[in-house]
């Protein structure tokens, strides 16, 4: 632990916090303090309430939200309720778990210029401290770029960059790494610490997966589904004596502390995908404003088969799905399902054979309650009453969504928002299925729980695709894809891509842990 703690930075006593749409306290009492120059990691279940600490500890809740709070909070010894407006926000910067939410301006340049403007910075800097925090964040020479149309993992770095320009004292990251390729991920933990360091910054990070970030923090915060603070202490206290309470909430246990860190290796491989090709991509590229995405692609999929395709950030993976699910039309080349023309599909018939998952799951959200979300595809396809009833109660069920039937999917938790998104895609047994980066934001038990639905689909004979950046997921799928340079640089079993290390490296991939554990010397 480093030293030099005196006054806590941030002490929390006695809080608790309500939205009033709901009936019992999502924060609920809770005590805690943060120092400077700590790095402190906060886990807890999907919806056990961390993202909304985050947003009552940096002053933003309750004033932005229709919720009440009690209890004090204070940042170096001064109540957050006696700072003025935007104060705090300068003292305490947070990256938001959907970094869309955080942009204001179209170009990058423009945004962290917005930045440096609301912190009065004289013109005449301000491009070299863009220019300097691109770099810092590997988005070095991008400054002309438009957010909208970054890869999800561009967009979380530039949220990055926006807040390092604040020059905080404090940093709360929320699931920062779920979008950043492997490589990027590792990056990014390493660049964290040394801004950390650099600035002597408290540090608190929101994740569901801690193994990455053991080496860096101090200490470990977890909340419990009934909002209270369940676990505070150093990681090997936490993670080897609290192990049983932390399975019991469903929490990830960092893999070196797990005994059941490989279980997933059972799944699918009774399952053998057939050989009949249903869709097939012949000779196809892609464009986006005369830039090349995706250069003369060839691939078959297999019905049965389940399939990762993985590659650095803003490689053309979600491209290449969108393609592949007629979302996109390919600039030259064709896709064929079922030996069809993509643009030959009745577009009504091709949606009720093929589900679509998207990266974020708010742009596949069109009602104003999760029950309607789910009732929404079943009711265009003329379903009786009965058969939309209980196929929604079956989801909201799977989905551990009941509680949240009327709630408006936008204020969902993050990982709510990622299980309704899926959950809307497979009220029926579609032949394929699409789905881009499914299990970012769960915590242990749902992600157990989607893994066994996937085998479920799998055995009444859906097709399943995933874009992912977990290594211990495409170990257990039937073939890896690797994109690189707007190319296919890898198509087979993951087993065999283990052993390409050019491949890995050049794809900032990495090795699932079960073989980086096996031989920890010169793993990626
Ligand atoms: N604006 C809101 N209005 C009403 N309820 C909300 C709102 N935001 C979040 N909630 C609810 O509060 C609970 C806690 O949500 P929160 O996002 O804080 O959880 P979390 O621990 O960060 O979850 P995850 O790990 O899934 O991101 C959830 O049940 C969620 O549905
Ligand atoms: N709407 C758009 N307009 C222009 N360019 C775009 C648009 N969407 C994505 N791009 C660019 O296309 C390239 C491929 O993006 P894509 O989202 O397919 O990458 P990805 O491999 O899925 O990345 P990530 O892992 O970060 O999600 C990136 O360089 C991205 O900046």
């Amino acid at each position: 632990m480093k030293q030099e703690q005196r006054r806590p930075l941030l002490l929390i006593e006695n809080f608790s916090f309500d939205y009033e749409s709901l009936d019992q306290p999502i924060i609920n009492r809770i005590q805690f303090s943060l120092n400077k120059n700590e790095t402190t990691i906060l886990m807890g279940s999907s919806g056990s309430g961390k993202s909304s600490l985050a947003l009552c500890l940096n002053g933003l809740y309750p004033d932005a939200v229709e919720g009440v709070s009690s209890g004090e909070i204070y940042y170096r010894g001064k109540n957050i309720r006696d700072f003025k407006k935007g104060e705090l926000n300068q003292e305490i910067g947070i990256v938001f778990q959907d970094p869309e939410s955080q942009f204001c301006m179209i170009t990058i340049e423009d945004e962290l210029a917005f930045t440096l403007e609301n912190i009065k910075t004289p013109p005449s800097e301000m491009a070299r401290r863009i220019s300097e925090v691109l770099k810092l964040v590997g988005m070095d020479g991008l400054q002309n770029r438009k957010i909208h149309e970054l890869s999800g993992g561009q967009k979380q770095k530039i949220a990055l960059a926006s807040v390092l320009l604040l020059e905080p004292n404090m940093l709360i990251l929320d699931e920062p790494t779920a979008n950043l390729d492997p490589v990027s991920s590792l990056e990014f933990i390493q660049l964290i610490k040394c801004v950390q360091e650099k600035h002597q910054l408290a540090v608190l990070i929101i994740e569901h997966q801690a193994d990455d970030w053991l080496d860096i923090v101090d200490r470990v915060l977890v909340m419990g589904r009934s909002g209270e603070l369940i676990a505070d202490g150093n990681v090997n206290s936490i993670f080897m004596e609290k192990k049983t309470l932390l399975e019991q909430e469903g929490v990830f246990l960092p893999k070196r502390f797990s005994n059941t860190a490989d279980s997933f290796r059972n799944f699918n491989h009774r399952i053998l995908p057939s050989e009949d090709v249903i869709l097939t991509v012949k000779d196809m590229s892609f464009y986006r404003k005369k830039q090349i995405i995706l250069n003369e692609i060839n691939l078959d999929i297999r019905s049965g088969e389940f399939i990762a395709i993985i590659g650095e950030n803003g490689a053309g993976k979600s491209t290449l799905l969108q393609l592949m699910a007629g979302l996109l039309t390919p600039f030259k080349g064709n896709i064929y399902f079922f030996d069809k023309p993509m643009e030959h599909w009745d577009q009504k018939e091709l949606r009720k054979r093929m589900g679509y998952v998207f990266q974020n799951p708010e742009h596949q959200f069109i009602t104003d309650t999760v029950l309607e979300e789910l009732t929404f595809g079943l009711k265009l396809n003329g379903y009786s009453e009965k058969k939309i009833n209980s196929t929604a109660t079956k989801l909201m069920r799977e989905f551990h969504l009941e509680k949240h039937r009327f709630s408006n999917p936008f204020s969902l938790s993050g990982g709510q928002k990622r299980r309704l998104s899926v959950a809307t895609m497979v009220d029926e047994t579609p032949d394929i299925l699409f789905f881009d980066e499914p299990t970012f934001g769960q915590d242990a038990r749902t992600t157990r729980e989607f893994m066994n639905m996937i085998e479920r689909l799998r055995e009444s004979g859906t097709t399943i695709v995933f874009v992912t950046h977990d290594m211990d997921i495409v170990d257990i799928t039937n073939r890896a894809i690797v994109l690189h340079k707007q190319n296919i640089v890898y198509n087979g079993e993951p087993e065999k891509l283990w052993q390409q290390e050019k491949i890995l490296k050049k794809a900032r991939l990495r090795l699932p842990y079960r073989i980086r554990n096996n031989h920890e010397e010169g793993a990626v």
